[in-house]
């Protein structure tokens, strides 16, 4: 192998790229690799794991998948997205390795590309995607793969899993990136409306066009068309859509002239539109034109993993200095999170509102009633964690306040918690301040 030749080839590559031998040894690095990193590159010494992880075993050995391991077990090229150590701190970063063989077929060593994905983060900040599960880090990988090209792409998901924000990050990725973002609210809009928003119109065109109007597809020139809910399109208008994004042509209302169009397409919708297609309700040929390339957007409840980190994200947007008590996170993860990011959103500003003291307490998270594989009855199981039936509060027979349980059970427990007063706030889940006040009120002088 002659390493200048592999070493010009990857000064050749505009994004951070090294080469490798089997032992995961660099022995070719560019310029952009070794400015992503603030580590000294030894060629023939350091490793790819210590100058992107600062380990001093593969990943594989350290719990992550390693995409040179990957390529070995297929014999082709493997992608991966991890967190590196970068010189901007930890970073998201879609690695592609190559395996390279010479001309006898044998495998020389492997090319290793990365891309940075300044769209994501592990950590709360502003304006990115937030997540370090590996349903998050596989719908990074898609949307990577995604922008780098022109194909439509559609975003399937529950409510408030993101379609919008991994829309946005498929635009500021791509090549279109200095180019407008235009979004199209699909649902609500009749025929004629949608048709005239879309393509504009003439003077002249139908009563109360007074001028010339530019539509949203013009104004998205060059860039990306992000319509949202594309399956509350009525059909009539599904047709004109098809001649859009087939011909990239159309015609403003009232126009004889067809316009060019240039735009990138992304689509989103929480429907099951294949359904759709199979009722008659939406057209088969329109679902295969922008269903070129499917992202699914994971729902909370199948990362659940990324539940507490999300939650800092949000405290940290409020500006408010505090954090969840573990018990309070406890619960959030139970949850079934119905409306899903937005909804975790709404939980954390009404949490912070809500809660007197820097810890926010389980007791001060709004009502929360759909939890993760329970229905009503066995909702009535997760009492056993926190016993409600003690040898003072019999629930099976007379019916009793809720203030009323309240105090026998805090009599009990107070009777026989083995601790002192600030372990048991912490064992309830309220601050010692609450638990003071709601002692006195039960008429509970002292612990044991
Ligand atoms: N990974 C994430 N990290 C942090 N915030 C997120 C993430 N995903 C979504 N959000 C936030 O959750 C909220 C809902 O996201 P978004 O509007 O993109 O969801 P959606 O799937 O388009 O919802 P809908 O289907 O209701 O239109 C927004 O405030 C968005 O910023």
């Amino acid at each position: 192998m002659n390493i200048s030749i592999v070493q010009a080839m990857i000064d050749a590559i505009d994004k951070p790229a090294i080469f490798i031998n089997q032992n995961y040894i660099i022995e070719a690095v560019n310029t952009p690799y070794r400015d992503t990193y603030p580590v000294d590159i030894k060629l023939g010494y350091s490793t790819c794991y210590q100058v992107s992880h600062r380990n001093n075993k593969p990943c594989d050995q350290c719990g992550e998948q390693c995409p040179m391991q990957e390529s070995k077990k297929s014999g082709r090229a493997a992608s991966v997205v991890h967190i590196h150590t970068t010189s901007e701190g930890q970073s998201y970063c879609d690695i592609l390795m190559r395996p390279i063989f010479d001309g006898h077929g044998d495998l020389i060593g492997y090319l290793e590309i990365l891309d940075k994905l300044a769209f994501a983060s592990n950590r709360p900040s502003a304006g990115k995607m937030i997540g370090e599960s590996e349903a998050f880090k596989t719908m990074l990988n898609k949307i990577n793969r995604a922008a780098n090209s022109d194909i439509s792409v559609l975003l399937f998901g529950e409510t408030g899993t993101g379609k919008e924000l991994v829309s946005q990050a498929l635009h500021s990725s791509s090549h279109r990136a200095e180019k407008p973002f235009v979004v199209i609210e699909c649902t609500g809009l009749s025929d004629a409306l949608l048709e005239s928003e879309l393509f504009g119109y003439e003077k002249g065109a139908f009563t109360g066009a007074t001028t010339n109007k530019k539509g949203l597809v013009e104004a998205a020139e060059g860039g990306t068309l992000f319509f949202d809910e594309v399956g509350d399109i009525p059909l009539a208008m599904q047709v004109k859509l098809l001649r859009l994004f087939e011909t990239q042509t159309y015609r403003p209302v009232g126009s004889v002239i067809s316009k060019k169009a240039n735009f990138r397409l992304v689509c989103a919708s929480h429907k099951n539109l294949k359904q759709m297609v199979e009722k008659g309700e939406f057209r088969r040929d329109l679902y295969y034109r922008i269903a070129g390339f499917p992202i699914n957007l994971p729902s909370l409840r199948e990362r659940k993993s990324d539940i507490a980190l999300i939650a800092a994200h949000f405290l940290a947007q409020s500006h408010e200095k505090k954090r969840f008590h573990k018990k309070a996170l406890e619960k959030l993860s139970s949850y079934a999170f119905p409306g899903n990011i937005r909804e975790l959103r709404n939980i954390v500003d009404q949490a912070v509102l809500l809660a007197d003291e820097p810890v926010i307490y389980e007791s001060d998270l709004p009502v929360l009633d759909e939890f993760i594989g329970e229905d009503n009855a066995s909702m009535e199981g997760r009492n056993d964690q926190y016993p409600l039936t003690t040898n003072g509060v019999n629930l099976g027979k007379d019916i009793m306040t809720l203030n009323e349980v309240e105090d026998t059970y805090l009599a009990q427990v107070a009777s026989t918690f083995k601790g002192d007063i600030n372990s048991l706030a912490d064992a309830l889940g309220v601050s010692t301040r609450t638990l003071y006040r709601k002692l006195k009120k039960a008429g509970v002088k002292e612990l044991n």
